[in-house]
């Protein structure tokens, strides 16, 4: 069951007897963030604007994600860095009448999502007590206040998107529902546009993209600028992470059948202004879940759904 927050602030929760102590939440002074923390350690952290998940830390306290030192916080530009969320376009689509004239990647990352409640172990159905969790949900319609001015000038139509984070110890799950609200069809893209953290990029690799339409080798390494999109086979193949071949990050997806690779190296990321610092390219590996080969069609009243799963190995 979801809880709703009707307070900007929730106070921290306390544990029943008997029973483990739960996952707190806690907003930020100012609003501008939710952080959830399990009992155990663990924590991941969900700016309203763009829903973006700026951090995911393991019960020692190491970041998961990568962020940019100069990335704006304060609502004034997509976040560099994190989890952004793409939709309803990945890049530009000239060519597309009904996204043509968005910005790049559309305006989910650049529009102030409400947090719409949290639910934990204890609530959840199928989860016992003992093993930590905690689902935040948010949401973003075509009526929110905070839903960036260019996606009704530009995307006229009724839509509702929710999306939820959940931590869990060794995994963060990140899903979104996009509802069609209007009493027309729209195309969408959707792309989970993931900074993960690495120490040196030259040791990366990733398998599970050895079938995949883009390319076929045993591995993929990074030593220059790369930014492919894989369309792995089978569709729900995972992708493994893996640092001096050690796996490090397990992808699961569900419904979204491209993984796009980006990395911008040493030129892209001087070009970058919000890319600090500029040899930061060395520590960040996007590995992003999305359905962006084509475009969703998705009927009145219909909704698309897609997720990912990020578990932490070795
Ligand atoms: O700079 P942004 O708009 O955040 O886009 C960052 C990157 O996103 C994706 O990974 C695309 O494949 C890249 O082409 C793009 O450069």
């Amino acid at each position: 069951m979801v809880e709703r927050a009707n307070k900007p602030k929730l106070p921290t929760l306390t544990s029943t007897p008997g029973l483990p102590p739960q996952a707190t939440v806690t907003f930020a002074d100012d609003n501008s963030s939710v952080t959830a923390e399990l009992p155990t350690g663990e924590s991941v952290k969900v700016l309203l604007y763009g829903a973006t998940v700026i951090s995911w830390k393991d019960a020692a306290g190491d970041e998961k994600l990568w962020l940019s030192e100069a990335a704006k916080l304060d609502g004034s530009k997509a976040v560099r860095g994190g989890i952004p969320i793409v939709f309803p376009v990945f890049g530009t689509a000239p060519d597309h009448p009904q996204t043509k004239d968005l910005p790049q990647h559309g305006f989910a990352r650049t529009s102030r999502w409400e947090f719409l409640g949290k639910s934990t172990s204890e609530s959840m159905a199928g989860r016992a007590a003992d093993e930590p969790m905690v689902k935040l949900d948010f949401g973003l319609s075509s009526a929110a206040p905070g839903l960036d001015p260019k996606a009704a000038q530009h995307w006229p139509f009724k839509f509702n998107l929710i999306y939820s984070v959940t931590l869990s110890r060794e995994s963060l799950t990140t899903s979104i529902v996009a509802t069609n609200d209007d009493s027309a069809p729209f195309d969408c893209q959707v792309l989970l546009h993931t900074y993960l953290r690495v120490k040196d990029i030259t040791t990366v690799s990733i398998t599970g993209l050895q079938n995949a339409t883009y390319i076929d080798k045993a591995k993929t390494t990074i030593t220059a600028e790369t930014d492919r999109v894989y369309t792995p086979s089978p569709p729900e193949a995972d992708v493994t992470v893996l640092e001096k071949d050690a796996p490090r990050f397990r992808v699961a997806r569900d419904n979204l059948a491209q993984v796009v690779v980006w990395n911008p190296w040493v030129d892209k990321a001087a070009g970058m202004a919000d890319f600090a610092p500029k040899d930061g390219y060395r520590q960040m590996l996007c590995v992003e879940p999305g359905a962006v080969a084509g475009w969703q069609s998705v009927e009145a009243g219909d909704a698309f759904e897609g997720a990912q799963t990020i578990t932490l190995v070795g």
